[in-house]
């Protein structure tokens, strides 16, 4: 059973006296086991404060975050995390990357051959093993780094806009991997995008979050039918969503 996140008074002040900067919250979220939640808000809202903040990486201020539970309060080392500048070393190669991530863990690389292969054949990078980071595309070496955010088979994954240095076509190819593995082995998901329409189109739930300090807005359930594919982009129900967020956002004077 894939993670409950549970979001409780978190709040975020970087500095003190004069230099404080509120960065984020008071805020209360409960992510659900299974969920896709992407956190949308502008730049600037808080929200690589918040997932660094779920992930263990940074303190909060006030309030807390529990997985399943338990207090978040060291790095959490059974979660995914992709980042938007991906995580590939150069001197290994693909598979050398993706396994360096059981190394980190402890865990014996040797046992996950067959996992790694398999991972790679489903971002359609089958073949490619054995390259170094610098013989693929930016789009390719995103693709290897979610193979290393899943590797281990973490049933919690934070993204941070993972995709946001791609161009327009292979941000749409990857959106579908990424779809059809959330698909196939339901993780929690939190996912931070600028994009309205990605948003739409990935999530369980479209968190909107307010200029910073960033709140939560809106809590948007998006219940159109799965795989979201170019069909469902362009059905009237889609559209109505993304009207929806761009008014609120058209509201606050960041559209
Ligand atoms: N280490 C830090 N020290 C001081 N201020 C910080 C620090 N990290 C973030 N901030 C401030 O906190 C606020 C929120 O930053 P954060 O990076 O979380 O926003 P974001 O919503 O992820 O932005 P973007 O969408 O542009 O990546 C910003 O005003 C930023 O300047």
């Amino acid at each position: 059973m894939a993670a409950t996140i549970e979001i409780r008074a978190l709040a975020k002040t970087f500095g003190s006296g004069a230099q404080a900067v509120h960065a984020f919250g008071p805020v209360d979220l409960t992510i659900p086991s299974g969920g896709f939640v992407s956190l949308l808000g502008p730049s600037g809202c808080g929200k690589s404060t918040l997932m660094l903040m779920i992930a263990g990486l940074l303190d909060a201020s006030e309030g807390e975050v529990r997985v399943d539970g338990r207090r978040v309060e060291t790095p959490q080392t059974d979660i995914g995390i992709m980042f938007q500048d991906n995580t590939l070393v150069p001197w290994r190669t693909v598979e050398g990357n993706v396994a360096l991530q059981l190394e980190l863990r402890g865990l014996d690389p040797a046992a996950y051959g067959a996992r790694i292969r398999e991972l790679l054949r489903s971002v359609r990078l089958e073949g490619f093993g054995a390259r170094y980071p610098h013989e693929l595309s930016g789009g390719m070496q995103q693709r290897a780094a979610f193979c290393q955010a899943l590797v281990h088979d973490p049933d919690t994954l934070l993204f941070d806009e993972p995709l946001g240095k791609l161009d327009a076509m292979t941000r749409e190819g990857i959106r579908g991997d990424l779809q059809a593995l959330w698909m196939k082995r339901r993780p929690t998901v939190v996912f931070v995008t600028h994009s309205i329409e990605e948003a739409v189109q990935l999530s369980s739930t479209v968190c909107v979050i307010t200029p910073r300090p960033g709140r939560i807005e809106r809590m948007i359930d998006i219940d159109l039918p799965w795989p979201r594919d170019l069909e469902v982009k362009a059905s009237p129900d889609f559209t109505r969503h993304v009207h929806t967020i761009q008014g609120i956002f058209r509201d606050y004077g960041v559209l």
